[in-house]
């Protein structure tokens, strides 16, 4: 049966169709801006065959550690946590309602980004704040769990005390032990943790209420998501335009914060066996990766790792439960 895999990045679309369990057609556009995912994907959905289902990587999936059917109730709830992840739940979540209405008996599984890190300590998911407050669903959640699934699932062996780090659009770093996250970067939302191409990141909590104070919540979200990181920095959120235009200080902030939360994270698994690097930049750039990995020299590692994020095939192991 074809299965159709859909990865909505914040700056990227990703297709693969798969026959039996292999690859048959995939497709990608890049340097999506704004509102650019729709168009791509039916321009994309011309080129692959009609799919039997579809899987579609969702970001922010709350509490879920599963895998789930997208069923008008599970689509209500994920709306509902599209403010947690304004570059990537709405896309996605778009995509899946356009296929209905293609098809409107197509099945279609949602995979979540969150899920891969439901195995944190409680030391970890917790935030500090007053209990009413935490029942609300205030925690640290993790995001790109898809990749770092698959980032596990592709080394053999499997190193001990393993530091992944998915750069790309979105930036994080994870520290996975025994193939199990126990700590990652991103928190309550994507937009957390390191600086990214256009989010700021970890921020003092009270620079995020001046800018609520000065532009609205919805000003600041806007500002924090999609105005910052290395697109105020450098000029551009593409790490290919930064090198390409000589933007050194921007890439320089990036390493140094990269490290600074690898310390942390190296920390939380006392110690360090390898480290892996995913995504656009962490798979192409290698002058990037030399700058991480002579940061780290101090640990003593030297095993680097780079892994091809294929997120849609790890989306297709993960959904397999539902697809059968
Ligand atoms: N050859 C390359 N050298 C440096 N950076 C690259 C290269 N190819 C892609 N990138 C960067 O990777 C980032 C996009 O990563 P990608 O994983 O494709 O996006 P997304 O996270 O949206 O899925 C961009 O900053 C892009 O400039
Ligand atoms: C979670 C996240 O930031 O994803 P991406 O890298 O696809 O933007
Ligand atoms: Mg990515």
């Amino acid at each position: 049966m074809t299965v159709l895999c859909l990865n909505a990045g914040s700056t990227s679309l990703k297709l693969s169709a798969f026959r039996d369990g292999v690859r048959v057609a995939s497709n990608q556009r890049d340097r999506l801006a704004e509102g650019g995912h729709a168009a791509a994907l039916f321009e994309m959905l011309a080129d692959l065959p009609r799919p039997r289902a579809a899987v579609h990587r969702i970001v922010h999936g709350g509490d879920r550690a599963e895998p789930a059917l997208l069923d008008d109730a599970t689509l209500t709830a994920l709306d509902a946590l599209a403010p947690l992840a304004p570059l990537h739940n709405p896309p996605a979540l778009a995509a899946v309602r356009a296929l209905t209405r293609i098809d409107p008996d197509l099945p279609q599984i949602a995979v979540f980004d969150t899920a891969f890190h439901a195995t944190m300590p409680e030391v970890e998911r917790a935030l500090p704040l007053p209990e009413e407050e935490r029942a609300r669903g205030l925690r640290r959640y993790g995001f790109h769990g898809i990749s770092y699934s698959g980032v596990a699932a592709a080394l053999d062996p499997l190193p001990g005390r393993l530091l992944a780090l998915h750069l790309g659009g979105g930036c994080s770093a994870c520290a996975i032990v025994g193939g199990r996250s126990v700590a990652t970067t991103m928190g309550y939302s994507p937009a957390s943790g390191l600086p990214m191409g256009t989010r700021a990141g970890d921020l003092d909590p009270m620079a995020v209420l001046d800018l609520a104070r000065r532009h609205g919540a919805d000003g600041a979200a806007e500002i924090l998501n999609r105005r910052s990181g290395l697109l105020a920095l450098g000029g551009s959120a593409d790490m290919r335009t930064l090198r390409a235009e000589g933007r050194g200080a921007a890439v320089e902030y990036l390493v140094h914060w990269t490290l600074r939360q690898c310390g942390a994270l190296i920390a939380a698994m006392r110690g360090l066996d390898a480290v892996a690097f995913t995504g656009g930049i962490g798979e192409n750039d290698a002058s990037f990766r030399e700058a991480v990995m002579e940061g780290l020299a101090w640990t003593g590692c030297r095993a680097a790792h780079v892994v091809p994020a294929d997120e849609e095939a790890t989306m297709l192991r993960l959904a397999r439960p539902l697809l059968a």
